[in-house]
Parts: structure tokens; C-alpha cells; sequence
């Protein structure tokens, strides 16, 4: 007698014990029993039900199946098989269990739900390891909020079967915040097409163009490189067209749905109800409207965030990851994966084509590029008649020396003014927000930190409060040092509101915009404002990096970078490419048509190689330099980094649990995993120590990833996760963070 055995994964169980768990498939729903079927089955001792979903089928002897539970109950497949294999695959590269991926895929799991609610909620942290307090119900909720970003208010109640006392505990907390939903103009309002003209190409354009569309149907990954404005946009929306005319599907991936209202736009306009929008931003409700026209291949092209590359299409044939070197493609929660390397399973599952777009590649990427691992194809020159802006470095030490005293030189306020006289626009970027972004006592020299974080507090001018960016513990301003009790306390440092007040001084009547995480606590608040600045009911537009990306406004002839230096001595390895990256987008967003534009950069440092790079738009140069150090300090691409955090309540015990690690990592190295090659960073504390009461430590181990450490790993966390000591230490290993520190 044959049976047929069902190897399930399934929900809610331990990374440490994870195995795949074998079950009999009953004769009564064996004919319904598939691949990506969803099931319930009995699990551990009390035999409770549990959800499952079905990754493997065999045949086997009856005899040699006799001790296996069975199947209880079956229920539609949700999952084509390349998704499945997808999340088999992807559980054997994040160290976690393979339900914790296959939940990245499985939207329709909160498809019972009906109607839209307005009253939206959204979580305040990014790391589970800050939910250490909350009470089992709060943590179903939170646990629901990380996988989808925000859900409706009572979507969430009827969801997790939870009342509303349950999410106003978590929001007096600071765990999650209520917000109205009516700021977000609905992306599908306007469904018809409204532009399918043809794109007429520039001949460098169509050179790279015709490479790409060469690629189609290959499996293969490319890269387009171009510089800002070269119209990168216009030569994917070609491929697009060819894609689409031949069947088959797209996703195309950007980095913030909030911060491409445009390109979202210029989509919306070009194939009108075709077009899917997954991003965290949308309710349970419309989220399950949207893979449901995916399934049923209503939208063929999905447009979205890092999890749109989960999109259950079924024909796929191409992937477009625009400004590539993003941070935000990579996940930094469980599963911890990179967009990019999910991208390329997928693009040869399907033989579908994967295109990579930005004019400053991360250095892996174009590392890649040029050694033939991707098809390079390459645009050097603006779109039209318009020209890179003409750049003017600023020495802030001589405007000191001269006796200006304000973070705006002279040279970059007659620019404003005559920009402002010219009827034209002007873009300003200040790497932080907030007012006064250091306070300390002049007396002790104490600095003062949010209590729950090692992170120094920023004052804010409009509530009158200090804030932690981290937690968001608030205090009111008093200018009483804590430590030493002396009114000396002097506060220092621009943050975006203090320029904003410095601007309006010098430029009584100019119309100016503020853009920071306060003005756009409201989600999709971003795309109103831009929308506004770009009717130009504004002169300048003010803002953090979420004013450097992407933005396309026809009359911007002037951009600024107030303080270049902010973020170049960030102690990691991608500090430079960051910074580089930063500065040539900003730059980037002047003169993008027939006015030229110019670019002002202030800085301390006027003969720093990145910035000097970035202001001339010099991308090559820059990767020439920064590939040397990196060969020379052996950083990705010469060697891939692991990255450990430990996380935990009690900073003893973290540091206990990171040592215990690194003995493990010493002594399996020297014995049986001796043919691996590495080398261990740490463990140390992490550079900010302490978020909200959490304490971090952290370990790099640089090696060349493959399947061997990988089982060393999983083998040392499994030990280390055994140990009841460590029981409340939490332990996240990460491939290729851009943060080590
Ligand atoms: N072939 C074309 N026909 C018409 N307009 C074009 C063409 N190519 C580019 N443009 C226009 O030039 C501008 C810049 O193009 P686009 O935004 O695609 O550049 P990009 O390379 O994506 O820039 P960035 O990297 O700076 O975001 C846009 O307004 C776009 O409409
Ligand atoms: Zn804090």
C-alpha cells in the first residue's frame, strides 16, 4: 500500500527547532492536496491546529508513513510553486523558519476581510526587539503590523480578535499612533489611460534600450547607468511596453512609494488600471483588492516596495529596480532579505530579465557590471538640451572667518534671491531635522540623552520640546543641566526648522517649504506638499533626504546642500557611497530641462575627495577610488559581511550571549567547519547602544558567503538558543546590512 506523504510548514513555530514536519494527506482531500495548498494539521503534544501550507507531496509506503499525524483539513492553494520554492529557497539563506517567508507571499491569508476603514494605524518602532514589554494580545497586533506596515483600526480589531483598549494601550506606549486616512489621495482614482504616446528615444537612449531589450526572455540581470535626468525612466517605460505587448508581467520596484508620488504618476497615466500599487501604506482591504487583480491577471504591472517583489504574477517578464543602491530594498526584519537577490531567483525561474536603474550604482552593483556578471548599459548625457548643473563648492571656515555666522553663506543667499527675482525655484538639503540638533551643559560639558536610548536629544521649536528620534521620548525645554544642576545648558547644531527660521529672516518674502518626517508625520502628506511646490505656491523647498530623490520639477534651476559634512564620518564602510549618493541626487535635481541650474555645497571640508567627486557628478572617479579601499580594507564586493545583533533588556546578558557566539564561531571554525575562511569584527556594543531600553551588541564575520557557513550558523545559534541563559536575548543575522556599526 502507498501513501501519500505532505511535507507541511508551518506557522508559528522556533528557527531552533524548525524541521519540515511530515504529515499523511488523508485519501478524502488528497485530490485537492497540492504545492502552496493551504492546510491545517495538529501540532505538538496538545495536537493543537495550527495553519500550515504544503511544500512538498511524495509517495511512500504505507508502513514507513504509519507514525505520522495527518492532515486535518485542506483548503485552496495559494501559492504557485515558484513562490514556494521561492520561500525554501530564501529559508535556507535568512535563518528562519520557512513560514516566515512564505508570509511574506501570502497576503490573501487576511482575506476575509471586507470594506475600508478610515481610521488608520501604523507602527512607531522598526524592531521587533523593541516589543519586549508587550502583553501577548499587543504583540498579535504588532506581529500583524510588521508584516503589512499599517491596517485600519477596526480591520485590526476584527482581525486579531482584539478590542480598541488593546491598540490605545500600544499607542500610549509609543508602539503605534492612529492617523486619518483622508490625507491619501487614493492612487487608483484615476484609472483611465491618459498618455500612451510613443517615447521617441535620443540615440544614446535607444543604444541602451535596444541592449536591455536584447536581454528580454534571458534570465539574466543588467544594470542602467545614467546620469541624472538622462531619462532612465523614459527607456524602462519602452521595455515595459515591449514586455506587455508580449503577455507577460512586470513589477517594477522603488524605493519609497511616499517619496515617487511622480513616478507613480507617469505610471498611472501610461497603462491606467493595468497597474497594481503594493506599498505598506494601504489598508488590508485594498491591499487584498490588489493581489487579487494581480492573481487574476487584471493588473499586469506592479508597481511597489520592497515586498512587490513577492507579487503573486504569474507570467513575469521583466524586473525594474529603479535607484537601486537604496538602503530600503534590503529588509532588516525576519525574513532579512535583499529585494535584489529575490529579484534574480525569479528572473531565471521565469527566464524573465532584471533591470537595475540609478546614476550612482551601489559600488557591488556596477562592480558587477563592469566584470560581466550584469549588462551594463550606459547614458552620460541629459535629456534635451539640458546640461548638469554648474557647481560651486563653499569653504563654510572662510564665511566663519568673515564674520557670517549663519549656516547660509553669502554666496548661496544672492543665488536664492536671484533664483527667487527669476521667478525660479530653489531645493535645500539639511541632513536633519528637528531645531537644535545637540544640547549640552557648558558647565559639566554633559550631553543630553533621550533616557531610554544613547542618542543625544533634538530640540524642536514648534512644541517647545527636546525629542529622541529613536523612541520618541519627549520632555519639555528647561535649561537646567540634569547632571550638575547649573542653568548653563547652550544648544547647538541646524536642524531643518532652525534654517527654515534663518532663511525666513534673510528672505522675509520668500514662500518656504518645510519637508521632514514633522511636516509629513501623515504618510502620504509627501505627495500634497510636492504637488503644491510643484504648482509653485512655493519659492524654496526645504527638506532631509527626502528631498534629494527622484524629483522631477521643470522650474528647480538652484539646489543647496547646506552642511555636506553631516554624514561623512559615519564610522561604517558604506559612509562614503552613502554621502557620494546623497550629494549627486541632490545635485541632480537642478536644471533638469532647458534652464540651466546650479548646485551650491557648503562645507568644512571643500577638498574631500567624496565631495569633490559628487559635485562633479564624476561617478567613475568616485568608483575608482572607493573600489581601492575597499580592496585594500577587504569590505563587499572582495568579501561578503554576517552581521549578528544581540538584543536584550538586560546589557549583561547581551554581552554574555555575544561572547558566547563568538566562542562558538572560534571553536566550530577550528574544528569541524576548519575549511572556512573568515574573519571576526567584535563582538562590541553596537554604535547607539540602547534603544529604547534595549541594549545592542553587535559582531561582523567577514567571509565569502555560501552554503557551509550558513550551516555554521544556523549550528551556532541553534547551541546558543538552547542555552536557557540566553532566553531573552534575541539574535538577528543579517547578509550585507549597509549598517555594521
Ligand atoms: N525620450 C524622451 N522624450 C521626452 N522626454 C524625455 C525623454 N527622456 C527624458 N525625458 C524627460 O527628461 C526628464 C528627465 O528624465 P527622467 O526623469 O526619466 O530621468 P532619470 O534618468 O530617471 O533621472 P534621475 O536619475 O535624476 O531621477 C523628464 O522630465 C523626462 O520626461
Ligand atoms: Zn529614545
Amino acid at each position: 500500500m502507498k501513501a501519500v506523504v505532505a511535507t507541511v510548514a508551518v506557522d508559528n513555530t522556533f528557527f531552533s527547532f524548525d524541521t519540515d514536519y511530515s504529515y499523511i494527506v488523508p485519501n478524502s482531500i488528497l485530490e485537492n492536496a497540492q504545492i502552496g495548498s493551504k492546510v491545517s494539521v495538529p501540532f505538538g503534544r496538545g495536537d493543537k491546529t495550527r495553519d500550515g501550507i504544503i511544500i512538498e507531496l511524495v509517495e511512500t509506503d504505507l508502513e514507513k508513513s504509519n507514525n505520522l499525524k495527518k492532515i486535518k483539513s485542506i483548503d485552496e492553494k495559494l501559492l504557485d510553486d515558484e513562490l514556494v520554492k521561492l520561500a525554501v529557497w530564501l529559508k535556507e539563506r535568512c535563518f528562519c523558519t520557512t513560514y516566515d517567508c512564505l508570509k511574506q507571499m501570502l497576503p490573501r491569508k487576511y482575506g476575509v476581510l471586507k470594506g475600508k476603514s478610515e481610521r488608520m494605524v501604523r507602527l512607531l518602532v522598526d524592531d521587533e526587539s523593541e516589543l519586549s514589554q508587550v502583553t501577548k494580545k499587543q504583540k498579535i497586533v504588532c506581529d500583524l503590523l510588521f508584516d503589512i506596515g499599517t491596517a485600519g483600526a477596526n480591520e485590526i480589531c476584527e482581525f486579531c480578535s482584539v478590542g480598541i483598549s488593546v491598540l490605545k494601550n500600544l499607542e500610549n506606549n509609543g508602539i503605534i499612533e492612529f492617523y486619518s486616512k483622508e490625507i491619501y489621495r487614493n492612487p487608483y482614482e484615476n484609472k483611465e489611460v491618459l498618455d500612451n504616446s510613443e517615447i521617441l528615444l535620443s540615440e544614446e537612449q535607444q543604444k541602451a534600450y535596444l541592449t536591455n531589450k536584447n536581454m528580454l526572455g534571458s534570465g539574466k540581470s543588467g544594470l542602467l547607468f545614467g546620469v541624472t535626468g538622462s531619462g532612465k525612466t523614459q527607456i524602462y517605460l519602452k521595455l515595459i511596453d515591449d514586455v506587455i505587448e508580449n503577455g507577460k508581467d512586470v513589477i517594477v520596484l522603488v524605493p519609497e512609494i511616499a517619496l515617487t508620488p511622480q513616478t507613480l504618476s507617469i505610471f498611472h497615466r501610461r497603462y491606467g488600471d493595468k497597474v497594481a500599487v503594493i506599498h505598506s501604506g494601504l489598508s488590508l482591504g485594498e491591499r487584498n483588492d490588489e493581489y487579487k487583480r494581480i492573481d487574476r491577471g487584471l493588473a499586469k504591472i506592479v508597481v511597489g516596495t520592497r515586498s512587490a517583489i513577492f507579487a503573486p504574477v504569474h507570467n513575469l517578464g521583466l524586473i525594474v529596480m529603479d535607484e537601486e543602491q537604496e538602503q530600503t530594498y534590503k529588509s532588516e526584519r525576519t525574513p532579512r532579505y535583499n529585494a535584489k537577490d529575490i529579484a534574480k531567483f525569479r528572473a531565471r525561474y521565469n527566464k524573465a530579465y532584471f533591470l537595475m536603474s540609478s546614476a550612482t550604482p551601489s559600488i557591488e552593483t556596477y562592480s558587477n557590471a563592469l566584470n560581466g556578471k550584469y549588462v551594463l548599459s550606459t547614458v552620460t548625457q541629459r535629456y534635451g538640451n539640458a546640461v548638469l548643473p554648474n557647481v560651486i563648492t563653499v569653504d563654510m571656515k572662510n564665511e566663519m572667518k568673515n564674520g557670517n555666522k549663519s549656516p547660509i553663506s553669502s554666496i548661496l543667499l544672492q543665488h536664492l534671491t536671484e533664483t527667487i527675482d527669476n521667478g525660479k525655484q530653489a531645493i535645500l538639503l539639511i541632513n536633519r531635522r528637528g531645531y537644535n540638533t545637540f544640547i549640552a551643559c557648558n558647565e559639566c560639558g554633559h550631553v543630553i540623552t533621550c533616557p531610554n536610548c544613547s542618542i543625544s536629544l533634538t530640540y524642536h521649536s514648534y512644541n517647545n520640546r527636546l525629542v529622541c528620534h529613536y523612541c520618541g521620548y519627549t520632555k519639555k525645554l528647561d535649561n537646567i543641566c540634569p547632571e550638575c544642576g547649573s542653568d548653563a545648558v547652550r544648544y547647538s547644531g541646524f536642524g531643518t526648522q532652525r534654517i527654515e527660521e534663518e532663511l525666513q529672516a534673510l528672505l522675509p518674502d520668500a514662500k518656504i517649504l518645510r519637508m521632514d518626517a514633522d511636516t509629513t508625520t501623515a504618510k502620504f502628506s509627501h505627495e500634497k506638499l510636492l504637488e503644491q511646490f510643484g504648482n509653485k505656491e512655493y519659492n524654496i523647498l526645504i527638506g532631509t533626504q527626502m528631498v534629494a530623490k527622484g524629483l522631477d520639477f521643470e522650474d528647480v534651476t538652484l539646489v543647496g546642500v547646506v552642511n555636506a559634512d553631516n554624514s561623512l564620518y559615519d564610522q561604517n564602510y558604506t559612509a562614503s557611497e552613502r554621502s557620494f549618493d546623497l550629494i549627486t541626487q541632490v545635485v541632480g535635481r537642478a536644471g533638469r530641462r532647458d534652464n540651466s541650474g546650479t548646485a551650491i555645497i557648503q562645507t568644512v571640508n571643500p577638498q574631500n575627495e567624496t565631495i569633490d567627486f559628487a559635485s562633479h557628478q564624476d561617478y567613475i572617479g568616485f568608483y575608482n577610488n572607493e573600489i581601492m579601499i575597499r580592496k585594500l580594507m577587504i569590505y563587499p564586493p572582495f568579501c561578503d559581511i554576517y552581521s549578528a545583533t544581540f538584543t536584550g533588556e538586560n546589557e549583561n546578558t547581551v554581552a554574555l550571549c555575544s561572547k558566547a557566539f563568538f566562542d562558538r564561531l572560534v571553536e566550530y571554525n577550528s574544528d569541524e567547519y576548519k575549511d572556512i575562511k573568515l574573519v571576526v569584527l567584535g563582538p562590541t556594543q553596537a554604535k547607539i547602544s540602547k534603544i529604547n531600553n534595549t541594549y545592542r551588541y553587535r559582531l561582523a564575520i567577514k567571509c565569502k558567503n555560501s552554503q557551509r557557513i550558513r550551516q555554521m550558523i544556523t549550528k551556532i545559534l541553534k547551541d546558543v538558543n538552547k542555552d536557557k541563559v540566553y532566553s531573552k536575548v534575541s539574535i538577528s543575522i543579517s547578509l550585507n546590512p549597509p549598517d555594521i556599526s
